[in-house]
Formats: C-alpha cells, sequence, structure tokens
C-alpha cells in the first residue's frame, strides 16, 4: 500500500535537495516520478525545483485553485506515475492534501510532500496543518541555528535586517529575508522585534 509522507523542517534544511535525490532515486530504477511547486514561490524560475546546492529539476505548477486528483489521475491514466514529489507544501489548501490523499488511497501512488512546519510567526501553515494531521509518514529534516541547537523556527527580516513579528503570512524570499534558528534565538529575537515596534 503506497503512503503519503511529510518531510518537514525549517527553510535551508535540505528540503528541495531530498526531494531532487528521490526523484534521481526512481529515475534510476526506470521509474517515473512527477514533480511539483507552487507557482506562487518563483524564486529559481518558474515550473523549476531548485536547491540551494545547485541542483534543479523541471516541475508542474500548482496554485490553490487546482484540484490535484484531477491533474493526477489524468496524468495516471495517460501514463503510470510511479511517485508524487510535492515541494513547497506549506502552500496547499486543506482541499489539496484531502485530494492528495485520494491519490495515496485510490490510485496507489506514494506521495512524498516537503514543506515548512510553521511561518515567521510560529504559526502552522494551512498545508502544513493538514499534513501533520493526515500523513502516514512525518519526518523532520534538520538544520542548525548559529548556536548549534537544532533550528525550527524561521525569523523574517525586514529590508534592513530586523526581525519582523508580525505581517502577512505569504511573502517569498530566501537567505535575503529569512533565517532558520532554534526556538531559544527565536524567542529573544521576537521579544526584540515586539519591543522595537512598540517605541517605534
Ligand atoms: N546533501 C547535502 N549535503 C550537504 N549539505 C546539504 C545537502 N543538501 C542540502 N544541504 C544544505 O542545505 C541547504 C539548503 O538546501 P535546500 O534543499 O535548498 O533547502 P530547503 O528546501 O529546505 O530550503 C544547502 O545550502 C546546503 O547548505
Ligand atoms: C517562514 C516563511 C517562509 N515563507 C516562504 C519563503 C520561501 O519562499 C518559502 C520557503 O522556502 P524553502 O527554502 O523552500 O523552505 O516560503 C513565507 O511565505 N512565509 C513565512 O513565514
Ligand atoms: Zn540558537
Amino acid at each position: 500500500m503506497a503512503q503519503m509522507y511529510f518531510y518537514y523542517s525549517a527553510m535551508n534544511a535540505g528540503k528541495s535537495t531530498t526531494l531532487l535525490q528521490s526523484s534521481f532515486n526512481y529515475r534510476e530504477r526506470g521509474m517515473s516520478p512527477v514533480i511539483f511547486t507552487a507557482a506562487i514561490d518563483n524564486r529559481f524560475g518558474q515550473g523549476k525545483v531548485s536547491s540551494r546546492i545547485g541542483l534543479s529539476e523541471e516541475a508542474e505548477l500548482y496554485s490553490p485553485e487546482d484540484n490535484l486528483w484531477d491533474k493526477l489521475s489524468q496524468m495516471n491514466s495517460l501514463s503510470r506515475v510511479d511517485c508524487v514529489l510535492m515541494d513547497e507544501c506549506q502552500f496547499l489548501t486543506k482541499d489539496q492534501v484531502h485530494q492528495l490523499t485520494e491519490v495515496v488511497d485510490k490510485l496507489d501512488i506514494p506521495v512524498l510532500c516537503y514543506g515548512l512546519r510553521t511561518d515567521f510567526r510560529g504559526e502552522l501553515f494551512e498545508g502544513s496543518q493538514y499534513l501533520l494531521a493526515w500523513a502516514d509518514k512525518l519526518v523532520e529534516l534538520k538544520t542548525v541555528c548559529h548556536c548549534g541547537r537544532k533550528a525550527n523556527m524561521v525569523i523574517r527580516h525586514d529590508a534592513s535586517g530586523k526581525a519582523i513579528a508580525d505581517g502577512d503570512q505569504v511573502e517569498i524570499g530566501g537567505n535575503d529575508r529569512y533565517v532558520s534558528v532554534c526556538r531559544k534565538h527565536y524567542k529573544e529575537a521576537m521579544g526584540q522585534a515586539r519591543q522595537a515596534a512598540k517605541s517605534a
């Protein structure tokens, strides 16, 4: 029986790298994986999954209004899909996570989802919330804070490099806007950001 996996982490933990490595593993066994990424995240050009260490592959795009069951069942009827690799899964909607469970349960295709657990405010993204609730396997990918602890939180900076405590949940960016840190250093940064906002 196929399963749904959620590989989650803070930013810069190697999610895209791991996804591309899985794709390579499927292909070298003569199998056909399909890669999807969020249309909104166009940091490395649209229709591509790229890792910061230089690997890159073509990807299908998804947007919140897309029905992933319709897309994937149609693709699978034209040519067998052996595995679905989904990047930036924090941007999935609740309905789309449900559609992906249907791909696993009805088509018996493994779905491997990669994404952030929480946003810069420490709140769950919608996609991550339902993946944490419904995936068969939860796998944490780890990265390191500047202090050496596991970095499981993400700080967003403004243009001048100051940590921000509030704002829209979604803002596309990379190392220029975000840094992954441990919970202790996240709390310190948020305390300073709130203090600065009060005295401004
Ligand atoms: N196989 C690996 N070996 C060593 N470092 C890695 C490996 N994969 C990723 N990294 C490190 O992780 C960083 C982030 O990789 P990336 O896949 O872009 O992360 P994410 O998708 O989680 O943001 C890279 O810059 C590199 O420092
Ligand atoms: C923390 C946080 C992140 N985002 C965005 C920033 C990036 O475009 C992606 C995550 O990229 P990754 O390196 O592949 O993990 O998500 C956001 O919109 N809001 C946030 O709070
Ligand atoms: Zn730390």
